[in-house]
C-alpha cells in the first residue's frame, strides 16, 4: 500500500506543462497565459466625453446657476464615431455623446441634464471643473504598458483587455486534450436500455464531463470490451489526440481486469494499492513515444470520481500551466459522526451548511458538515447529492459530532 501524497507525487513529478501555442482570443478562454502582454495602445486612443452633453471651455461656465444659466452657441453635433478632427473656440459648445472624441480645445463636458438640451444653443445651468467628465487618451493604459504577466489565466475580461490593446491572438498554454476510455463487457452506451447484468457507462460520461468542467478538452470513447487486443489497439489509436489518457474500470483482482493485464505488461505504468477509500486500486504511469500519462480508474462509480477528484484534476491543472490545487480545504464542524477505516484516507461524500459555527477544540468555523448517502462505492445517489468529501486522515477510525473536519469542495460547475 501506499499513501495518497506518495501516488499524487509520484503523478506530479511525472506531468509536465503542455509547450505554448498562439490561439485566437476567444480559443484562448480559460487558458493560461504564456507571454508578458504589452500594449500596443493607449487606451483610451484619444481623448473623450464620459457623458452626454455639452462640450465646453470650462471657464465659459464657471458663473453658470440655475437662476443665471450661461447662453452659448452650439457649433456641431459630435457623435461616438466621428472621425473629424475638430477644434472649438472659446465661447462656443459643441453637442457631444458619450465616447465622442472631445474637439481640440475643449476642457470639460456639461452633461445634458444640467443644461436646456439646446440645438442651436444651449443654455448651462452649472459649471463644471477643467477635465470634469472628460476620459483623456492613456488614462486606462498607456503604450508599452505590461498589461497581463505570463501565468494568469484568461477569462472574459482579460480577452477584453487583450482585444483592447490590438491583440488578436495570444500565446497560451493549450487545454489539456484527455481520451475517456470506459473498459468492462458490461457496459452499455448512455442512453440504451440496460438488460440484466448490464450497466449503462455513467463512468465515461461523468469523467468526461469532469475534464470538461475542469477546463480541459475531453474525448470519450465508448464502452471498450474486457479483450486485450482491443483495449490495446484502442489506447495506441487514441494516443495520436490526447495529452492525457483516462480509463476506468479493470484495474482490481478480478479474472477479467483487462486495463490492469494489459498495461503491466508494457512496462511503462505502474498498479498500486493506495491507502484511501474509496479508490484504493489504482494505476498510473505513460504511454508511448509521447509518454503520455495514463491514469487508470477503478470501475466503481464513487471510486473513479473521487480519483479523478484527488489525483487526475490536480495533474490536469498542472499541464494546463495552473496550480495544482485551486481551493484550499474548507474546515467545517461534523454534525453526527461517523466512523472511517483503519488505515485508510477516507474521503466521506457530505454536505456542508454555511453556518458560523465552533467545534469542540474552539475552532469556529463557517460550515457545518453533515454525511449523505450510503458510503458505498457504487451509491451514484449520495454522490450526486454530495457538495464536498470530508477527508479524513488514515489515523483517525471515529470522527465525532463536534469534530473540525477539512472538506474538499465539489461544488464548482465550471473551472474553464
Ligand atoms: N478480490 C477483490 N475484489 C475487488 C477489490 C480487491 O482488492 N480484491 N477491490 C475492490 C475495489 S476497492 C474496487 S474500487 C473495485 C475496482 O474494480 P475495477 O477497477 O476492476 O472495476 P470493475 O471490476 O471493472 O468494475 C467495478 C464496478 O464498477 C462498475 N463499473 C465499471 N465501469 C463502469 C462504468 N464505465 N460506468 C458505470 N459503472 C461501471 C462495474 O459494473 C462494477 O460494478 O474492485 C473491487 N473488487
Ligand atoms: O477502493 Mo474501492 O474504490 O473502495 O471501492
Amino acid at each position: 500500500m501506499i499513501s495518497v501524497e506518495q501516488h499524487l507525487g509520484r503523478i506530479l513529478d511525472t506531468v509536465r506543462r503542455l509547450p505554448p501555442i498562439e490561439l485566437g482570443l476567444l480559443d484562448a478562454l480559460g487558458c493560461v497565459l504564456a507571454e508578458d502582454v504589452r500594449s500596443a495602445a493607449d487606451l483610451p486612443g484619444f481623448t473623450n466625453s464620459a457623458m452626454d452633453g455639452y462640450a465646453v471651455h470650462a471657464a465659459d461656465v464657471a458663473a453658470a446657476t440655475d437662476d443665471s444659466p450661461v447662453r452659448l452657441p452650439v457649433v456641431n453635433d459630435i457623435a461616438a464615431g466621428n472621425t473629424q478632427a475638430l477644434s472649438l473656440a472659446p465661447g462656443q459648445s459643441m453637442r457631444i455623446m458619450t465616447g465622442a472624441p472631445l474637439p481640440h480645445g475643449a476642457d470639460a463636458v456639461v452633461p445634458v441634464e444640467l443644461t436646456d438640451a439646446g440645438l442651436a444653443s444651449v443654455a448651462v445651468r452649472s459649471p463644471v471643473e477643467v477635465g470634469q467628465h472628460v476620459r483623456p487618451t492613456g488614462d486606462d493604459v498607456h503604450t508599452g504598458d505590461l498589461v497581463l504577466r505570463s501565468g494568469g489565466r484568461l477569462g472574459p475580461r482579460q480577452l477584453a483587455l487583450l482585444a483592447a490593446v490590438g491583440r488578436s491572438s495570444v500565446r497560451v498554454v493549450p487545454k489539456p486534450r484527455v481520451v475517456v476510455v470506459s473498459t468492462g463487457d458490461e457496459l452499455v452506451e448512455v442512453g440504451r436500455p440496460a438488460g440484466f447484468g448490464q450497466v449503462v457507462d455513467s463512468n465515461g460520461l461523468m469523467l468526461t464531463a469532469a475534464v470538461r468542467a475542469l477546463g480541459a478538452v475531453p474525448f470519450r470513447v465508448g464502452p471498450v470490451v474486457d479483450d486485450a487486443k482491443e483495449l490495446m489497439s484502442t489506447l495506441e489509436d487514441q494516443l495520436v489526440r490526447a495529452d492525457a489518457v483516462i480509463t476506468s474500470g479493470g484495474v482490481s483482482a478480478g479474472a477479467y481486469d483487462t486495463v490492469k493485464e494489459v498495461l503491466s505488461r508494457v512496462g511503462t505504468v505502474r498498479f498500486d494499492k493506495v491507502s484511501m477509500q474509496p479508490g484504493m486500486p489504482q494505476g498510473f504511469g505513460v504511454l508511448g513515444v509521447d509518454e503520455t500519462p495514463v491514469f487508470t480508474l477503478p470501475g466503481n462509480p464513487v471510486s473513479a470520481m473521487v480519483s479523478f477528484e484527488v489525483f487526475v484534476a490536480p495533474a490536469l491543472r498542472a499541464m494546463a500551466g495552473r496550480p495544482e490545487h485551486e481551493s484550499a480545504l474548507v474546515p467545517a464542524v461534523v454534525e453526527t459522526g461517523w466512523t472511517a477505516p483503519a488505515g485508510k484516507t477516507q474521503f466521506a461524500r457530505a454536505v456542508l451548511h454555511p453556518r458560523r459555527v465552533t467545534g469542540t477544540n474552539g475552532q469556529d468555523c463557517d460550515f457545518a458538515v453533515t454525511l449523505v448517502g450510503s458510503q458505498g462505492s457504487h451509491v451514484l445517489g449520495g454522490l450526486a447529492a454530495a457538495n464536498c468529501l470530508a477527508v479524513i486522515p488514515a489515523a483517525v477510525t471515529e470522527v465525532q459530532a463536534g469534530d473540525v473536519v477539512r472538506c474538499h469542495l465539489l461544488g464548482a460547475m465550471m473551472e474553464a
